[in-house]
């Protein structure tokens, strides 16, 4: 299978928002980050995958299977931010429930995450911190074995060292080929480090999906005079913040600006300086 989600032109309709024909894919065996500002749709979207809400047209095809009534859900590893869970249960309950009732649930492997994750098996899922709690949402959504994860700011609570646990596991996760992620973060940071491709979703609308490589070597942050400024194409101009004498632009092409402004200093532009300069755009 080539595609583990191919979404064409969804749209989904809220009183005060509107996702907007809206085309993504996540190739079988590749990680791919999902950014957006506050209110972009990044949930609305990932909720639209796994057949949580209705959609108002387009189409989504998860796993070869485009009837969200028909999903295998057992494939699929879902951890929200909110996601329910039993507050009154210990993890070690949970992996029993969960044994009886899910197919190819691991014990073992959620034996060996709560140990990584440093979770207690006995502690009641109420008194667990905030962090804790993500550490055990992943646990489970991992413990099936699912073919494809899908994490909707998954790793925003935990701390710099599980994080980076967390992203190693997804990395190996998908070393067979075969194991797909589609995460949303606001810690772009981890998306730079692990993601295959990169999609924009701003306002509703998806501005890209690039390889991160081809994004982070394309986008750049120039810094010269307005009078440079003026003789640059302005099809690779994407916004510009003026400071002092100087202007800031975000060039979608660097390689262009550095044959046309040779002596100008062009830096690599972040997944954040790429973001800050689309919302400010918009704010001018
Ligand atoms: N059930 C609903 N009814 C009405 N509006 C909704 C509903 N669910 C989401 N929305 C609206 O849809 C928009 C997108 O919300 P969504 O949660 O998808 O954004 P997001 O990109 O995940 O944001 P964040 O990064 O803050 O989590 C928001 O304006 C939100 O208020």
């Amino acid at each position: 299978m080539e595609n583990a989600i191919c979404i064409r032109g969804l749209c989904k309709h809220y009183k005060d928002f509107s996702l907007e024909n809206l085309d993504l894919t996540v190739p079988t065996g590749t990680i791919v980050g999902f950014v957006g500002e506050n209110g972009a749709g990044k949930t609305t979207t990932l909720k639209a995958i796994f057949g949580a809400i209705h959609t108002d047209g387009g189409s989504i095809e998860v796993l070869g299977c485009t009837d969200p009534n028909r999903l295998d859900k057992s494939q699929i590893g879902v951890v929200m931010e909110d996601s329910f869970f039993y507050e009154t249960l210990t993890p070690r309950q949970v992996n029993s429930i969960m044994k009886s009732l899910q197919p190819g649930w691991d014990s073992g492997e959620f034996t060996r995450l709560l140990n990584t994750y440093q979770l207690l098996e006995k502690k009641l899922i109420k008194d667990m911190s905030k962090g804790m709690r993500m550490k055990f949402r992943l646990a489970t959504a991992l413990a099936h074995k699912p073919r494809l994860l899908i994490l909707d700011e998954a790793t925003s609570g935990l701390d710099p060292v599980v994080r980076g646990e967390v992203l190693d596991y997804l990395r190996d996760y998908i070393q067979d080929e075969n194991h797909s992620v589609l995460m949303s973060s606001h810690i772009t940071s981890d998306l730079e480090k692990v993601a295959d491709s990169i999609a924009y979703l701003h306002k509703g609308k998806l501005l890209f999906q690039m390889d991160r490589d081809e994004l982070l070597e394309k986008y750049g942050v120039l810094r010269c005079s307005p009078e440079q400024l003026e003789a640059l194409d302005h099809r690779i101009k994407v916004a510009t913040r003026k400071t002092g004498f100087t202007c800031e632009t975000l060039v979608s092409d660097t390689a262009a600006a550095r044959r046309a402004l040779p002596d100008a200093v062009i830096d690599r532009a972040s997944i954040e300086d790429i973001m800050q300069f689309y919302t400010g755009r918009d704010a001018q």
